[in-house]
This record gives C-alpha cells, structure tokens and sequence, in this order.
C-alpha cells in the first residue's frame, strides 16, 4: 500500500496571510516559499533563566536570513506597479535577499556595500544571483543615502525598510509566533541595526491584538552591538563598528518607530559588546545546535547579560529572534574560535582514537 500523499505545503508569506497584509491590488505573488520558520526551544536557556525559551529560527529562510520576508512583499509590490530594477545599500543578507528575489522576478538588482565590510558569504550571494554589487568607500549609512538619491533620481525602486511593504512582510513573522503559542509571548528579545524589524514586530503583535487573535503583546527588547548603539546613546554614531557586521549601523532609518515599538511596549534598547555576542553566538550552537550569524547572536547575549545582572524571568514566555544563519560569516566563526579547531593525524585508527580521547 502506498503512503497518502502528505498535503500542506507552506505557501510563503504573502498566500499564508494575504488577507493581513496591506497590500495594492493585483499584486503577484514573488516568492520563495519563505516565512513559516521553526520555533526551536532553547533547552539551555530556558534552563538557565528558569523561563520558557523559544528561539524564532530566521536563518531557515531561503537565503538564510529574516530579509525574505518583506523582500518577497517589496518585490512582489514593485514588480505590482511596473519596476524593471530594484536597488538597496546592505551590510549583506539585505543584498543576497534581494538579488534572489529579483532574479525570480527577471528584473535588475542593484547593490550598495561600505567596501570591505560585509562577509564573502553574503556577496557571494547577491553576487550569484546576478545583482550588481557596487562597493562604496564609506559605511552603510552613506550606501543607503545614495539608494535613496539614486531611487529618487532613476527608475530603480529602494527596497531597504524604509520602503512601507518590506515592513509588512516582516510582521509576519510575529504573526507565525502568535499561531505557533496560541498567544503573543512575555518578552520578544531580538538584534536591532536599522531598525526595521523591531518596528515591523511590534506592528504585527498590535495588529493580532487588534483582530482578536492575541489577548496581549509582549515587552519589546532590542539589543545592539556596543561600537554601533545610536538607539541607546540617543544619537547618530558617524563611525558604528563592531565584529557583527549585518549591525554595523550608525543612523538607523527606523529610528522613531522602534523607540515607538519599545515606548509603547515596555521595553527598551540596550546594547552589548563583541565580546558578548561571539561568546553567546558559541553557547547557542554548541548548546542548542543552533548556529547563527555574530549579529543573530545579540538577542541571546542581551538575555545573558541581563541573567548576570539579576533580572528576574522565571515563569515568563520569551522569543528570540535569532535572525541570520552561521554561515553567513563563517570568516569570524574560524579566526574566533580557533580552540575549537584542527586536530591532525596521520591516516591511522589508533591515531584517530587515541586524539579522540577514546583510547
Ligand atoms: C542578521 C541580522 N540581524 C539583525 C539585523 C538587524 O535588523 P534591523 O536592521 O531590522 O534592525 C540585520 C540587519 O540589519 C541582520 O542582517
Ligand atoms: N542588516 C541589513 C541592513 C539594511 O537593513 P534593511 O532592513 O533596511 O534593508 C542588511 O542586511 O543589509
């Protein structure tokens, strides 16, 4: 007898919860089957923290980080109202997020990068995909000036958060978060650079709240990395800089809507340094298997941070976010933890064994 044919295929965000978003009419449908990402629970932390710990995986998206989800509503829009190219400044999985979704689309994808400051993993995404990489002498903050300028100037449409609809598709992934525990959690911790997916988090939980489909919204938490926290300094930083290079960003073009996001639900930004992030990036993948990106990391090494400081979560709900998957930048993960590297033998058993420890 053969086995029934199992049935649910998860269709990509804009056909699993079209009616959610605000979208023109007759927009097609640009995708790659993205969104619908596991929810990992985080035994290690949930340990620690006396807490019920979930980990929202985005690095299971299919250019390996949570862009795809507003890419495929900013695409599919653009490519709606008659776009023939697409241009973004990134630090990276903007970039190979975008290059995948245009070339799907069959339209021109146009890339501004700070030279020399994003991983060969992420060019080499954008790069095969068939977008045109121009590297820029200056940091990510000059790249998304010129986009606008050139979005402005040209016919070419910006697909960076400031564009509305990237924000629509990245609220889906509270929506999924809520469908997956039945309400919104406690605590939702996650990374913040530019500041569009905080901001596109919160508008999902108020819109499941609104609906009726949560009875709560959670506490917002947004950690950046030391050398490059505008939202915790107050201001602008003109050179950010920090190991975690998707967050190298000094003037976050979400500004106000993420102080809104944390205002609003209690919660606020703070910020950690390098240091905190490589270590929490290790625990996570040799403790839960789950290897993330550096920038990934800085949810989790937030909610340490805050475990040595004394704060109190125990019997609370909390969901982290971790954003981009650990081979986005596997530079840093070997020059960093190069303890965990090379063992060399000669091709012999007992040599194996024996530096195994199993002898
Ligand atoms: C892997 C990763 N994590 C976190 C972020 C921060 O997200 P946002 O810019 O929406 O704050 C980014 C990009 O900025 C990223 O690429
Ligand atoms: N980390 C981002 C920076 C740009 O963010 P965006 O969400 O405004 O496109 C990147 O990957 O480039």
């Amino acid at each position: 007898m053969s086995r029934p044919a199992r049935t649910h295929q998860w269709l990509g965000v804009i056909e699993e919860y079209r009616d959610r978003l605000d979208l023109p009419e007759n927009t097609p449908t640009i995708t790659l089957r993205e969104g619908g990402t596991p929810m990992v629970a985080s035994d290690w932390l949930s340990g620690l923290l006396g807490a019920e710990v979930w980990l929202k995986v985005e690095g299971n998206n299919p250019t390996g980080s949570f862009k795809d989800r507003g890419m495929t509503v900013a695409l599919s829009v653009a490519v709606g109202q008659g776009a023939k190219a697409v241009v973004c400044a990134s630090t990276g999985n903007t970039s190979a997020s975008m290059a995948a979704y245009a070339a799907k689309a069959g339209i021109k994808a146009l890339v501004l990068v700070p030279q020399g400051k994003i991983s060969a993993g992420k060019l080499a995404q954008a790069v095969v995909h068939g977008g045109q990489v121009i590297m820029v002498r200056g940091n990510f903050d000059d790249c998304l000036k010129i986009s606008r300028q050139l979005a402005e100037e040209y016919p070419v449409a910006l697909v960076n958060s400031v564009n509305p609809m990237r924000l629509e598709g990245q609220k889906t992934g509270s929506f999924e978060i809520v469908d997956f525990l039945g309400d919104a959690p406690d605590v939702h911790v996650l990374p913040t650079g530019n500041a569009g997916n905080i901001s596109a988090y919160w508008k999902g939980y108020k819109e499941y709240l609104a609906s009726g489909d949560s009875t709560r919204t959670p506490v917002m938490r947004g950690w950046q990395a030391a050398g490059s926290a505008p939202l915790v300094l107050g201001a602008p930083v003109p050179d950010p800089e920090t190991v975690a290079s998707a967050i190298r960003i000094g003037n976050p073009a979400s500004w106000d809507l993420a102080m809104a996001a944390a205002q609003e639900s209690g919660g606020a930004f703070r910020k950690v340094t390098d240091e905190q992030i490589l270590a929490a990036q290790r625990e996570l993948a040799s403790q839960d298997g789950v290897f993330v990106e550096p920038a990934s990391a800085a949810g989790v090494a937030g909610l340490l941070v805050e475990h040595a400081e004394g704060a109190d979560l125990r019997g609370k709900q909390v969901v982290v976010t971790v954003t981009g998957h650990g081979l986005k930048d596997i530079d840093t993960a070997l020059s960093t933890f190069t303890d965990l590297v090379d063992t060399v033998v000669d091709a012999d058993v007992t040599a194996a064994a024996r530096a195994a420890g199993l002898d």
